[in-house]
């Protein structure tokens, strides 16, 4: 997968070098290149926002650097990359994107930053590539960086090879829709609490059904919205009577 990232501040991508991101990025499962918008002003304080248009509090980013970078970074002769614009009135960032865009051959983040980018370059960019505002949840941040390296990490585990046990990724949380159940490791007690004799039993079966029970269990209790998406066909009959 190529990722590029366009930004006023590449250096808040430094963690990108670290941990499994890192190692996706030196074997080749992940080229990821970092850009400076302020490389496509042309003024001599490389200026990317103005006063937004109606008035209003703060300012908005100029489409003229935004066009220029996104110009750049779609040659014609490449296929479209998915652009990828953070922002509060995106779409919800949830694990069935993250799948989704972790089949993207190729994936173009804009970071906005100020009160937001001028909405025609959203516009423009959607007459030749496919564009998404996402959004990380309901609250506001300063700008998109935090929100790429939220999606960027979601979106890289889920690429073949990258997780070690790739195991994990079928009994996490939000995996089949439900919260995943508690996890214990060593020791057996532990300051006079001791994991769950069930755990401990070697009974598959009943350890299956415990993980599950538990697992609805907490969703019903932390995320009921999550149980309503449910599909009943993934219920078993046991779980109706739980
Ligand atoms: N994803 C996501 C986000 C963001 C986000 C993303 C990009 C930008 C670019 C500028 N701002 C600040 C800002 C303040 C006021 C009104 C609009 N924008 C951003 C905020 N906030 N909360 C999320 N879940």
């Amino acid at each position: 997968m190529r990722v590029d990232i366009v930004s006023i501040f590449p250096e808040y991508f430094a963690p990108l070098d670290l941990s499994l991101i890192g190692r996706a990025r030196a074997n080749g499962t992940l080229r990821l290149a970092v850009h400076d918008l302020r490389g496509w002003t042309h003024d001599v304080h490389r200026t990317v926002d103005d006063t937004p248009y109606g008035g209003g509090p703060g300012m908005v980013m100029r489409p003229e650097p935004w066009g220029e970078a996104l110009d750049a970074l779609t040659p014609a002769e490449l296929p479209p990359p998915r652009l990828l614009v953070p922002s509060p009135a995106g779409v919800p960032f949830t694990q069935a994107l993250a799948h989704e865009l972790a089949a993207e051959p190729h994936l173009l983040f804009a970071c906005g930053r100020y009160e937001g980018i001028d909405q025609r370059v959203l516009d423009h960019a959607a007459t030749r590539m496919p564009v998404t505002e996402v959004s990380l949840g309901d609250y506001v941040l300063f700008g998109g960086e935090v929100a790429v390296l939220v999606i960027l990490e979601a979106v890289t585990r889920l690429l073949p090879g990258v997780l070690g046990n790739a195991g994990s990724l079928t009994e996490e949380s939000h995996a089949h829709g439900l919260l995943e159940a508690p996890m214990y490791t060593k020791p057996a007690t532990w300051r006079g609490l001791p994991v769950p004799e069930v755990l401990r039993s070697g009974d598959h079966g009943r350890i299956a059904r415990w993980r599950r029970d538990e697992a609805l269990v907490r969703t019903g209790r932390r995320r009921p919205d999550m149980l309503a998406g449910l599909d009943p066909q993934s219920l078993d009959k046991r779980d109706v009577a739980a």
